[in-house]
């Protein structure tokens, strides 16, 4: 698939993306660039559990899931959100074609380690690559919702979506995955000013964690990031979706947001 890029896109942007950014994306696809898109969607999701008066909570960024939990996250993950961003993308010009990892088997997950303090929530164990590169090849942009299936068939499992999507790309071997989120990169207070890292290794990222400089929702993001920069995935890039041409920037140029590199 050395044609496609895996996209995060999370839900604190997803509201706030411009027009520009389909634009930049229908212009990716028509050069035959063709992203894969992996999206979260988060903050829906704890607004409607709000509204039906179903409490969740975080433990270490993983909402912990039970069965009611799951309905919203499956309603507004793979129905409410996935067609806003497929509608968006045809309304540019380009071809999506929307599913959650429950199609097709697309993501096969199990329990994570800590199940029994945060219920359903999956680690990624297969993804049907056959079934992206298809709809690749009929000419269609994957957007698909982080909710996997058990090998089995029986049981669906929440994941994090910045998890789910560096699964996605380690398993379809793309070379880069570009994380689109709402800060410019990762940031890091110099000489006591905020500055945009424009490259950090393993090594830094794992400091910063310790240090307090990377916490919340950056997290599950570098450690996405480190484990699948681990196989085929040479780089990948941290940057925020209101900034114009961010797609084509990070994926030509160079020269904007984080880049998480090997050494
Ligand atoms: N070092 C850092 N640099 C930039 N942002 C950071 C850093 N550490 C933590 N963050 C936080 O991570 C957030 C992005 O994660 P999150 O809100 O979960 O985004 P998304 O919805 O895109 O997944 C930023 O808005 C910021 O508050
Ligand atoms: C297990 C877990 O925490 N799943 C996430 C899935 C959505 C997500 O990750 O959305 P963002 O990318 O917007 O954060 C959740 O329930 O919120």
């Amino acid at each position: 698939m050395s044609n496609c890029f895996v996209m995060k896109c999370g839900g604190s942007t997803l509201a706030a993306l411009p027009e520009l950014f389909f634009d930049d994306l229908k212009r990716l696809q028509a050069e035959g660039i063709i992203p894969v898109i992996v999206h979260g969607g988060g903050p829906a999701i704890s607004d409607t559990l709000g509204k039906l008066g179903i409490e969740s909570e975080f433990v270490n960024g993983l909402r912990k899931t039970n069965e009611a939990v799951l309905d919203v996250v499956e309603m507004v993950l793979a129905g409410q959100i996935n067609k806003e961003i497929v509608r968006k993308i045809q309304l540019s010009g380009a071809k999506a074609l929307g599913l959650s990892g429950v199609d097709g088997h697309l993501i096969e997950a199990a329990p994570v380690a800590n199940a029994h303090e945060i219920g359903l929530v999956g680690d990624v164990t297969q993804v049907n690559a056959e079934l992206v590169q298809g709809i690749v090849a009929m000419g269609y942009i994957p957007v698909i919702a982080p909710v996997g299936i058990g090998a089995d068939g029986g049981q669906r499992y929440n994941i994090n979506a910045d998890t789910a999507a560096g699964a996605v790309a380690s398993h379809l071997g793309v070379e880069r995955m570009i994380v689109v989120t709402d800060v410019p990169g990762i940031m890091k207070t110099v000489d006591g000013e905020k500055r945009v890292l424009p490259s950090v290794t393993v090594r830094e990222i794992d400091e910063m964690i310790a240090s307090g400089e990377i916490y919340g929702g950056m997290i599950p993001k570098v450690r996405a990031a480190v484990q699948c920069i681990q196989g085929k995935v040479r780089e990948v890039v941290i940057v925020n979706g209101a900034e114009p041409e961010v797609l084509s920037r990070a994926l030509k140029d160079g020269g904007i947001g984080t880049r998480i590199v090997k050494e």
